[in-house]
């Protein structure tokens, strides 16, 4: 897809590996993961409580964090703390509610600047006819037609905002997306059609989502992760969502957040 050396090139079977890490933001570790292996193509949820390490978890695997011990490894390489390593094999989707709310230009003005400064192009007005074809498939992959192109982003609904932000994270075509609550600011309708484009990309990436609502990607869902300040589970959704685990994670929380996701009371153990 495109003409500069694919990251994708570079990694055929994604993969994210965390070795004894231990993430501070200078008090005590608020995220412990002694081991963790994600591979791909897959889908991967990642859940938890507020304050459970979720955003933390992605930060550390785009190298933004530096954690106090241990190693981050993407397809491979240590990215340990170095976020232009991480960042050439991962592309991030951050939560929409804090981003671009107020972002004065259009989806595609912001597409075709992230994908010229990922081929070293900076002056947006040296953009060619083969990259305006880029940024056009990029937006069309996301599934943002030609009306939407012009609009400035702060006029965009929720869906299309997501979907910008999405298309930002591809401009690359990298191996791996991280995406924080991509449905927390997306109403019902853009949600399912959110589900599908997500599920869609993990057919060929290693997708990692955190979320509060796992039913939205369930049907799709590979693994999940439930975090509450560690690893509290990981594995396929049938052996990690039954309410005994949840409730590590969820306390008496679990039997509402069980009863959501549709595990029988069966399940529950008194
Ligand atoms: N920049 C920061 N400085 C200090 N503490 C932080 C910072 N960011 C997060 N924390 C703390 O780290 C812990 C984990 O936060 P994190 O945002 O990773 O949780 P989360 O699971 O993503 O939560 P939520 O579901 O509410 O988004 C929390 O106790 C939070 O207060």
């Amino acid at each position: 897809m495109h003409s500069w050396g694919s990251p994708r090139m570079e990694c055929r079977e994604p993969s994210i590996v965390l070795d004894n890490v231990a993430v501070s933001y200078g008090g005590d570790p608020v995220l412990v993961v002694d081991h963790l292996e994600l591979r791909g193509p897959a889908l991967v949820q990642v859940l938890g409580p507020n304050g459970a390490g979720k955003t933390t978890l992605i930060r550390t695997i785009l190298g933004l964090i530096k954690p106090l011990r241990g190693r981050v490894t993407v397809c491979g390489r240590d990215v340990t703390g170095n976020p232009a390593a991480a960042g050439r094999l991962t592309g991030y989707v951050p939560q929409l509610a804090r981003t671009l709310t107020h972002f004065p230009v259009t989806s595609w003005e912001l597409i075709e600047f992230e994908y010229l400064l990922r081929i070293g192009k900076k002056p947006r007005l040296l953009a060619s006819a083969e990259d305006k074809t880029m940024v056009e498939a990029v937006l069309r992959q996301v599934g943002l037609g030609r009306e939407t192109w012009s609009k400035p982003i702060s006029k965009m609904s929720g869906g299309q905002r997501q979907r910008t932000l999405i298309a930002r994270a591809l401009v690359h075509d990298p191996p791996i997306l991280l995406m924080d609550e991509p449905f927390s600011a997306v109403d019902p309708q853009g949600r399912c059609e959110l589900a599908r484009l997500i599920a869609k990309l993990a057919k060929d990436k290693l997708i990692v989502v955190t979320s509060h609502d796992p039913m939205l990607l369930i049907d799709y869902t590979d693994y999940i992760v439930l975090v509450n300040k560690r690893i509290v589970a990981h594995g396929k959704p049938s052996e990690v969502l039954r309410v005994e685990i949840l409730r590590k994670v969820y306390g008496e929380a679990a039997i509402p957040v069980a009863r959501h996701i549709h595990i029988s009371d069966s399940h529950i153990l008194i």
